[in-house]
């Protein structure tokens, strides 16, 4: 009997409903493990949300999209493409189809808010400057920067240079925009409108959106699909209201933001009594 090819050598079909997909993904730093049997789907067109203790690997996932790391087992599929099997070529390809917006959003200092969003435009196509100007002032206007254009990124508030970020990951129209931390530090007035804008530029411009954060209320309140990772996999991923009404216990212990549970607070270590008036270990700390 003939041998089925492996997994690998079939061809992929992009899914209609699925934009990107981990599949049974281990990924660690060194040996310890971060993510170890990690699958979930972001289904496209929606907002979909990562959460999860400090440290659960929330950031390595997007890398992983955004191919900076490469899976050490299994799939991260984009658009039915493995990205960890993509040459450079195809890899960058890919991530002209990705908008990034990391924590705080570094802008560029000493360049304008215009420049900072026409950079990707004139770094990565051949537009003539009027169309590139048309289209910066676009997405400015997308923020509600269109005015705020001539000003430097230290005459913007921590709001507006998060919008200004925001603009600038969406210059390239990608189809997939990862937002990590993007309401870290912001009031709540600022965090209640990008939060909005989130949501609106997700369906205006048809995109689809992971975005990272730590906010329960207002990622839940405009994500489509939330996962939880703990523990190196998947505690729990649905709806919002599927989730937040979840009876594991590890899930309950996040949603309800409990101190103690089955995520610990203390990082593994000697137990108090060996440490404390024991100088036998010769630890200097
Ligand atoms: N470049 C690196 N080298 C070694 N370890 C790393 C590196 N980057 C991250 N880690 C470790 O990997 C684990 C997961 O980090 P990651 O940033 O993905 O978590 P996170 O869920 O995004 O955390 P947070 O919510 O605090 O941002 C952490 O324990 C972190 O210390």
């Amino acid at each position: 009997m003939p041998q089925a090819p492996p997994a690998f050598l079939l061809p992929m079909t992009p899914s209609a409903s699925t934009l990107v997909e981990l599949r049974d993904v281990r990924f660690g730093y060194g040996e310890r493990a971060i993510l170890d049997g990690v699958s979930f789907t972001v289904p496209r067109g929606k907002v979909t949300a990562l959460m999860g203790a400090s440290g659960g690997g929330k950031t390595t996932v997007l890398r992983l999209i955004g191919g900076q790391v490469r899976a050490q087992r299994g799939e991260v599929l984009f658009d039915g493409q493995d990205i960890g099997r993509m040459n450079n070529e195809a890899l960058y390809a890919a991530r002209r189809r990705m908008g990034m917006l990391f924590q705080f959003g570094a802008l560029f200092t000493d360049m304008s808010v215009f420049d900072n969003v026409a950079f990707p435009l004139r770094e990565h196509t051949q537009l003539p400057a009027a169309l590139v100007r048309d289209i910066v002032l676009m997405k400015l206007d997308a923020v509600g920067l269109r005015g705020a254009r001539h000003l430097m990124p230290s005459e913007a508030s921590g709001g507006m240079a998060r919008r200004v970020a925001l603009a600038r990951a969406i210059a390239l129209d990608p189809d997939l925009v990862m937002y990590d931390e993007p309401f870290a530090g912001l009031d709540p007035i600022s965090l209640g409108t990008a939060a909005r804008l989130i949501r609106q530029l997700n369906d205006t411009l048809g995109l689809t959106s992971v975005i990272v954060s730590h906010d329960l209320e207002e990622t839940f309140r405009i994500a489509d699909h939330v996962i939880i990772l703990a523990n190196g996999g998947i505690a729990a991923q649905g709806k919002p209201q599927d989730v937040r009404e979840s009876t594991d216990p590890l899930v309950h212990q996040f949603v309800n933001a409990l101190p103690e549970g089955p995520v610990h607070f203390h990082y593994p270590g000697v137990a108090v009594e060996e440490d404390f008036g024991n100088h036998a270990h010769g630890d200097r700390a």
